[in-house]
């Protein structure tokens, strides 16, 4: 088993084109609880969670839109579908955010990356689940008025937003891995 999560954890691969199924709600149940037990200093659970699938989507496409129309002067409204659509790009996203503390001992840094950490569990879990799964942000996940549109706190951090579903195709090559110029021993 744990030779066969090594080749599990080597292979993983990210997802972009997506259908339906997505996981189901105990699906999303286990995988998130697994994401839950990601490394995370003084136990803050840092991790927040929000799956919009459905007509829930169009909730996060509207905030796609209106995030773009108070960036850009002048946003012509025909643009509204393209950035609803964004949201529709596999059945189910999941987003994830930080809810940051103050911490004597754990800075606002060590609670994003816990939360960044869970955010790599949940790829796993999808994959092991049979699922695919792509982590995407943007600049829109971090300005202000993107927590506004999604009713986050002012220190809330986004961390992404990973797409979820049913690969299109199941991929066949195994990704390359340059460990050599990441990798120093020091021994003595
Ligand atoms: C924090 C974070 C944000 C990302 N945002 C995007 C994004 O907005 N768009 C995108 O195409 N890929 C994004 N990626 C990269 C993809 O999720 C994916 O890792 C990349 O396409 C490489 O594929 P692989 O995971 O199969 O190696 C992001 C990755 C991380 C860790």
């Amino acid at each position: 088993m744990s030779k066969e999560f090594i080749t599990f954890m080597r292979n993983r691969v990210s997802q972009a084109a997506l259908n339906s199924p997505a996981p189901s709600e105990s699906e999303w149940e286990s995988i998130l609880s697994a994401a839950s037990r990601a490394a995370d200093h003084g136990n803050l659970k840092p991790w927040r969670f929000c799956i919009y699938e459905g007509e829930g989507r169009a909730k996060l496409g509207q905030i796609y839109w209106h995030h773009a129309l108070s960036e850009v002067e002048l946003m012509p409204e025909s643009k509204e579908d393209a950035f609803v659509k964004k949201a529709y790009r596999a059945p189910a996203v999941l987003l994830i955010y930080a809810r940051i503390q103050d911490h004597p001992k754990v800075p606002p840094i060590e609670q994003i990356m816990a939360a960044s950490a869970a955010a790599q569990q949940v790829l796993l879990g999808l994959n092991a689940l049979g699922y695919g799964g792509m982590w995407r942000s943007g600049p829109a996940c971090f300005t202000q008025k993107t927590k506004e549109l999604l009713s986050l706190e002012k220190n809330d951090q986004i961390i992404g937003l990973i797409y979820a579903g049913t690969p299109k195709e199941k991929s066949a090559f195994t990704p390359e891995v340059e460990l050599g110029t990441h990798l120093k021993w020091v021994r003595d």
